[in-house]
């Protein structure tokens, strides 16, 4: 489970999130929605530590991330498509992070052949294509097998190969019980992956619910998207005596 409580970041000037509250349950592909710029990724990299909230916090499985003594058995993650070196291979890379948590030889080549990399697994990382460093990517958030998955934006750029796979993986993963996170500024990216939806718009959570009550009440999930970020762009647009 993951539990963002009153979660508040400035950057500067810049309110990126605005005491933002929601949870995620095991068991369900659950999308993070908003428009750019409205807090996801600063909200995943919080959750991940790696960056410091100015107030709230996130809990994964009931503790903050940096109080994990194990992470890559807590939560597996893929913040962006660059996740080895250059010159390093697949396998070595996944190697490496398997020793930090003695982590077998045996898992990291299932893993390998698992992602459709087996074939390309001792050729240089920066040699990969973004599909296969996409891939790359899920092998080293599935590593340790966690409960639970955070996935920031996984298709962007992909073909419709790529983008078929990691949503069947996302699935897959959310039906034997693991809880799966994944963020998108597109509805239609998460109409056909995601059975939850958490939106959000300028750093505040605007909705929270499942994609068939979305539809039904707006009609449509892109018109409800669309709907739910004006209402946000409207309010925040007279924040101070109200709508006029
Ligand atoms: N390191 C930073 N320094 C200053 N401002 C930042 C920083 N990171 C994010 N922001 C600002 O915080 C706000 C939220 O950004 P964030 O990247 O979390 O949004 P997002 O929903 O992930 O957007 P996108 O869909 O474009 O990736 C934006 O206004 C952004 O400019």
């Amino acid at each position: 489970m993951i539990e963002v409580r009153e979660l508040t970041k400035r950057y500067g000037g810049t309110v990126a999130l605005d005491g933002l509250s929601f949870t995620v349950e095991p068991g369900h592909v659950t999308g993070f929605l908003g428009p750019n710029g409205a807090g996801k990724s600063t909200t995943m990299n919080i959750a991940l530590g790696l960056h410091t909230p100015t107030s709230g916090d996130v809990l994964l499985g009931g503790r903050r991330y940096t109080d994990l003594e194990q992470p890559l058995h807590e939560v597996g993650a893929m913040l962006d498509a660059a996740p080895a070196h250059p010159g390093r291979s697949a396998l070595n890379h996944l190697r490496a992070l398997a020793r930090t948590h003695r982590i077998g030889r045996r898992r990291v080549e299932d893993l390998l052949e698992q992602v459709g990399l087996a074939g390309v697994a001792r050729k240089k990382a920066g040699g990969y294509s973004l599909g296969m460093r996409q891939r790359l990517g899920i092998a080293a958030a599935l590593l340790g097998d966690p409960p639970v998955l955070m996935l920031d934006e996984p298709v962007n750029g992909l073909d419709p190969d790529g983008v078929r796979w990691i949503r069947e993986l996302m699935r897959a993963q959310a039906a034997e019980g693991r809880t799966v996170l994944v963020s998108s500024h597109l509805m239609s990216e998460l109409e056909l992956t995601a059975d939850r939806l958490v939106i959000i718009g300028r750093g505040r959570l605007v909705a929270d619910t499942t994609m068939r009550e979305l539809a039904e009440r707006y009609g449509g999930l892109e018109r409800a998207y669309m709907t739910l970020t004006a209402q946000d762009d409207e309010y925040r647009a007279h924040p101070a005596g109200g709508r006029p």
